[in-house]
């Protein structure tokens, strides 16, 4: 990670149909436009029934797209695709390696997100080796099913002042006309699905994203 933690986190709706590659380009070039591509992280994540090989192959594509930019890139749940390709990291929740054991895996430099919904799983995490936490939902998404109720922003400003050594990465819902009401909670970033990857312009809405939080 490199002296800045991104503030921007735009994950991959590598779903049927959508254009992840596109949408990857997109972002990063917006990014560029604003000198922003230190704030900008992109978190690549497929559906669980996708193979490994074609999660290697998108994952192996980001990377290249981030590289010359200095974009940092991270892969969730599939650490060993993370490793394989050379990724910065990777992002574990419950269903996914343990935290400590995704720390084992990466080794000591890897950035590690894990995925936290209250004061007590983030102290935890933290324990174990994250690097940073995901928390949400902080808002009501279509985009992952099975979900607790939207957290809001109180509950992800507690989780914050809980660990304040810790970024935190509010994620779930969040829009350009929300994301400022996260980092004003104290949120480090956000992490964003269909703002982007669903808009009619992911270049135009990841601009809107970069300038709503600041
Ligand atoms: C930044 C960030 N926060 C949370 C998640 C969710 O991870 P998880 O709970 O393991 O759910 P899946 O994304 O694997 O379906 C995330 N990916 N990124
Ligand atoms: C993977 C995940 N984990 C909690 S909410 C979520 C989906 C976020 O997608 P969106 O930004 O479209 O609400
Ligand atoms: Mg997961």
């Amino acid at each position: 990670m490199g002296p800045v933690f991104p503030h921007l986190h735009v994950i991959t709706d590598a779903r049927p149909g959508r254009q992840p590659l596109t949408v990857v380009a997109a972002t990063i070039a917006a990014a560029r436009r604003l000198d922003a591509c230190h704030r900008l992280a992109i978190q690549v994540r497929v559906e669980d029934d996708v193979s490994d090989r074609d999660a290697y192959d998108l994952a192996d594509a980001v990377l290249e797209l981030c590289r010359p930019y200095g974009v940092l890139c991270l892969v969730n749940d599939r650490l060993h695709v993370a490793l394989a390709v050379g990724a910065d990291g990777g992002h574990v929740g419950a269903a996914d390696l343990p935290v400590a054991v995704a720390r084992k895996v990466l080794g000591p430099v890897g950035v590690l997100g894990a995925t936290c919904r209250d004061v007590a799983a983030a102290r935890a995490a933290r324990r174990a080796g994250a690097s940073y936490l995901g928390v949400g939902p902080a808002f009501a998404t279509a985009t992952k099913t099975g979900l607790p109720n939207p957290l809001g922003p109180a509950t992800v400003g507690a989780v914050a002042a809980a660990v304040p050594d810790t970024p935190i990465v509010a994620i779930g819902g969040v829009t350009a006309g929300n994301a400022r009401s996260l980092i004003g909670a104290g949120a480090a970033a956000v992490a964003v699905v269909g703002a982007v990857a669903a808009a009619a312009d992911p270049a135009r809405a990841t601009e809107d994203l970069l300038r709503a939080i600041g």
